[in-house]
């Protein structure tokens, strides 16, 4: 008698990294020319701290927060061509980019009862991605989907990335706020998941002398 034949696996490409080291472009235009899914998760962490502005929850109460985490309605697409997300029925894909959330998602993103039902809310979209998934954050190399075939840590010098903002957000926005955007929330990033230094296995790319199209051709080959 034949053994039944395994689910086929879904191929998963991770991409971790700093503020502005390109992982939402560079992870689209993966998933683009691979035929594959993409997930943006610093988006679901982005949607939690617009909703926890709305309620108007004090950023100290780590147990209300927690609480909104898990009883949100969060819908975040997957399609690399029309990225979007919504929150208890709001559309917040615009909202969520604000220089206002920017300043404030690292305040529900440390709290560890938020990560834990995150974590496990992306790893069910990981695993239910046909024919395959890129994801993009800060531990999906690590904690999401240490089992990926690709691994990535994307990286890029502090000024470069800085300067990237400065394009994104234009003349508005002051040298203060753009250090606080990038490093010093990258400060409070890494104190819960690693993306500074590459977990063994993981590849590491600095993205500073290279253009998108480069970044994504490597990781291509790499898949
Ligand atoms: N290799 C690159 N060279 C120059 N600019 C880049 C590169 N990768 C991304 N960018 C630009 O930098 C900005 C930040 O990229 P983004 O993908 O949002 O980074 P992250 O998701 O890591 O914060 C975007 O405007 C993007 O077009
Ligand atoms: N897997 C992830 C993804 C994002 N985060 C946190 C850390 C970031 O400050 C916020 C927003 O992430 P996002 O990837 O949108 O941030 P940048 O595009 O790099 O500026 O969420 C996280 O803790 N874990």
């Amino acid at each position: 008698m034949s053994s039944p034949t395994p689910a086929s696996e879904p191929t998963v490409v991770a991409i971790d990294g700093p503020s502005g080291s390109g992982k939402s472009s560079t992870a689209r235009g993966v998933a683009r020319r691979l035929g594959l899914a993409y997930l943006d998760t610093g988006a679901m962490y982005r949607a939690l701290a617009w909703l926890v502005l709305q309620a108007d929850v004090e950023p100290t109460d780590t147990v209300a927060i927690a609480n909104l985490a898990r009883h949100m309605e969060l819908e975040v697409s997957t399609d690399p061509q029309r990225p979007g997300v919504q929150v208890n029925g709001h559309d917040v894909t615009e909202a969520i980019r604000s220089p206002q959330i920017s300043a404030f998602v690292s305040t529900v993103s440390t709290v560890p009862a938020v990560r834990e039902h995150l974590v496990r809310v992306q790893q069910e979209i990981v695993a239910a991605a046909e024919p395959g998934i890129v994801l993009e954050g800060r531990d999906t190399t690590t904690v999401v989907a240490p089992q990926a075939e690709v691994r990535v840590l994307l990286v890029a010098d502090p000024s470069a990335r800085m300067a990237r903002r400065l394009t994104e957000l234009g003349d508005a926005v002051t040298d203060e706020q753009l250090h606080d955007q990038v490093v010093r929330r990258d400060a409070d990033d890494s104190t819960v998941a690693r993306f500074t230094t590459a977990a063994d296995g993981v590849v590491v790319i600095d993205s500073t002398q290279l253009s998108l199209a480069e970044v994504v051709d490597e990781i291509c080959a790499l898949a």
